[in-house]
């Protein structure tokens, strides 16, 4: 039976404005993440996405509304955004190892499972690389692997391949859908690609215009674990015109 991760109830977020006004970014946001779930929110530029998504990640504060967690108690959570933002003075595999060391576990115990994410996102090799000479995608996984390495119950990502051009964003998407299908943590990711949604989601919320609330939300329900070439049948092609419908619908 699914299990709820996190109840997010009648949530808004106003910020302040020029001449004293308020900017309504979110307008009673009401959901539910089930544990294990991977969902995707798409919607147009200024609705509010990034927002939601800092809120959950304890950066901003709420003006109104309560996130209830399942485990009356908080939950571990990491997120990445579309910039790698890793830590230039320190190499691909301490950038890593950062987040177990800040929690206090040994450096040669940390460097070692930052090891071990180094090859899963095939980056031997570059394990004493600066950041500064990797490129996007690589600089993206590095970011990934920092996220992961602390086993987060709420992953939340933010756009992560927006900075990649086509080929290589296609190919980091791929390699999220494996990395996941591995160990099925409990993802909220914010995308504007409608292929990217459907080959990695349960499901997709639509936002509309700010302020930012769901306007809609499709199901895909492809079996798991689910294979790239997902993407090169008639039911995905479906799928993804569906979406576009739907978010142009809810969008105009
Ligand atoms: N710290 C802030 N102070 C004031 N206004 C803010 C702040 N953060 C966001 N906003 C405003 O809130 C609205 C929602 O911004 P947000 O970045 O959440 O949108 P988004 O849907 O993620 O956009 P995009 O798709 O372009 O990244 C925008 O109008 C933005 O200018």
């Amino acid at each position: 039976m699914e299990k709820n991760l996190l109840s997010i109830q009648n949530l808004s977020k106003c910020f302040p404005a020029e001449n004293g006004n308020t900017l309504e970014a979110l307008d009673s946001i009401d959901l539910n993440l089930q544990d294990g779930e991977f969902a995707c929110i798409i919607g147009p530029s200024g609705s509010g996405k990034s927002t939601l998504l800092r809120i959950l990640a304890d950066v901003l504060e709420p003006t109104s509304g309560t996130i209830q967690y399942a485990e009356k108690k908080p939950i571990t959570k990491a997120i990445v955004f579309q910039n790698s933002n890793l830590l230039p003075w320190y190499t691909v595999i301490q950038n890593i190892a950062l987040p177990l060391q800040i929690q206090g576990i040994p450096k040669i115990m940390a460097i070692q499972q930052a090891q071990a994410w180094v090859e899963k996102i095939g980056l031997q090799g570059f394990e004493n690389e600066w950041p500064q000479n990797l490129s996007g995608g690589m600089a993206q996984r590095v970011a990934i692997a920092r996220a992961l390495i602390q086993k987060p119950q709420l992953l939340l990502l933010d756009e992560p391949f927006g900075a990649l051009d086509a080929l290589t964003r296609e190919q980091m998407s791929i390699e999220l859908l494996g990395t996941w299908e591995q160990i099925h943590t409990t993802v909220l990711m914010v995308t504007h690609s409608i292929s990217e949604a459907v080959l990695l989601a349960d499901r997709v919320l639509v936002f509309g215009h700010r302020p930012g609330c769901i306007v809609n939300s499709l199901e895909i329900q492809f079996d798991r674990p689910r294979n790239p070439d997902l993407r090169d049948t008639a039911e995905f092609t479906q799928t993804t015109k569906l979406l576009r419908e739907m978010i142009l619908t809810n969008t105009k």
